[in-house]
């Protein structure tokens, strides 16, 4: 306990003095108060306030592209005719987007940086194009208390869409531990088949020697119309054993968790392998080291929309990258006092701000009907409602975001 009455990370004051430190030297004080600071916040990360080495000059409602860095793996389920089958290549396709996710930010273990918290109406918007075709993304703002990020990913050639949201609620004991809320739905057109994706926890690893990395934790699933599941159990290296990012995975028919029809494990930062759980004969293989990802095309910033993410920080951006913390926090206040203007504004004329692309629904009918035999909750009042993309919004928007 410190003199307020709270915790230390990991019962301890200060990062060790040792080589393994991967905080400058002169950071080092202001590590130490970072980590004091961390053990009373109140759950909301985008409250914390991190040293000025551990920002990113990128803004959270970009991490949304993360899960169609591979734009073939996210559109294959579509060419297979097996309903069995396209569950292997779904689960396949999620367990790809693991690395892209959590820790593509980080090649060098324990580089991991805070994102840039979105300001309401921000938006990111891009697309793949390679062999799939053209994969479009559009990532938007929509909630700034509490901090909500939604998504609509689509390749209408293969006539694939994932749409989701989420929401962060951060807890520290021992180190910086956070629940995602909200989840994602896959729909295949082809066969008018949804997956349910729920979103795993994680904490921050490598907090006291200021190398932070993410580790995933618990389970998550993906559940399908189609009456299959697949559980992802996640574990980390443990005190005395184990592999960093380690996962176990089983593929099962509704109901039938002990007959798994297919199993998988790995590591969600390296290889990974699926496997016929009955003969073992390996199914489904994927490593990264040899699947390139495709790069997203965002617009040159002078042709972005104002709202657009990378327009909107650029000076922000700019000053973090040369260590300038005093423009970095005059920039951000320009933002910050622009949006409180905006919302005085609406609060005036009672109204709220226009979501570009997305609406709020009090519930969803589809999470209702998938969600039941995993025990998900909505909790739509953690994510200020449901987030449902609007066809009739994106008609009207930008032609490169009008759904092709
Ligand atoms: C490094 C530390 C000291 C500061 C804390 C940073 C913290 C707010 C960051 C670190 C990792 C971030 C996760 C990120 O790994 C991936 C995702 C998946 C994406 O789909 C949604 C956002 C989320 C959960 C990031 C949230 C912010 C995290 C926890």
């Amino acid at each position: 306990m410190n003199g307020n009455g709270q915790k230390h990370a990991s019962g301890t004051s200060t990062p060790k003095d040792s080589e393994d430190s991967a905080v400058p030297a002169q950071s080092k004080g202001s590590w130490t108060s970072f980590l004091k600071s961390i053990a009373s916040f109140n759950g909301d990360l985008s409250s914390m306030t991190a040293p000025p080495f551990i920002l990113s000059t990128t803004s959270l409602v970009e991490y949304s592209s993360y899960w169609a860095e591979h734009p073939s793996t996210f559109v294959a389920p579509a060419n297979e005719n097996n309903p069995e089958k396209r569950a292997v290549l779904v689960l396949k396709w999620f367990l790809s987007t693991l690395k892209q996710q959590y820790s593509s930010r980080n090649e060098k273990l324990g580089s991991e940086k805070k994102p840039l918290n979105p300001f309401l109406g921000e938006l990111f918007l891009g697309k793949w194009e390679d062999d799939a075709g053209t994969t479009q993304l559009v990532s938007e703002q929509v909630s700034h208390h509490p901090p909500v990020t939604a998504y609509s990913i689509w390749n209408s050639k293969a006539g694939v869409r994932l749409q989701g949201y989420n929401a962060q609620k951060a807890s520290f004991s021992r180190t910086i531990n956070v629940k995602q809320i909200g989840h994602a739905i896959l729909h295949i057109d082809a066969f008018d088949e949804d997956y349910l994706i729920t979103l795993p926890s994680l904490h921050i690893e490598g907090l006291i020697t200021g190398a932070p990395y993410v580790e995933l934790d618990s389970s998550s699933y993906i559940k399908s119309s189609s009456g299959y599941t697949a559980k992802i159990d996640y574990s980390g290296k443990g005190w005395l054993s184990g592999k960093k990012n380690t996962f176990t995975a089983s593929l099962y028919q509704d109901g039938k968790e002990k007959q798994p029809l297919y199993t998988a494990d790995g590591q969600w930062t390296d290889c990974f392998t699926i496997r016929d759980a009955k003969t073992k004969d390996v199914v489904e293989t994927f490593d990264p080291t040899v699947t390139n990802t495709t790069p997203l095309t965002v617009a040159e910033i002078d042709q972005q929309d104002e709202m657009e993410s990378r327009r909107a920080w650029q000076k922000v951006a700019q000053a973090i990258s040369k260590g300038d913390m005093n423009t970095t926090s005059a920039e951000k206040s320009v933002i910050e006092n622009q949006q409180r203007e905006m919302r005085k504004q609406e609060k005036a004329e009672g109204r709220e701000w226009s979501r570009r692309f997305f609406t709020r629904a009090p519930k969803s009918a589809l999470f209702d009907a998938l969600a039941n035999s995993i025990g998900e909750a909505i909790n739509s009042n953690l994510t200020d409602g449901v987030w449902l993309f609007d066809q009739e919004k994106a008609k009207d928007s930008a032609p490169p975001f009008q759904p092709q």
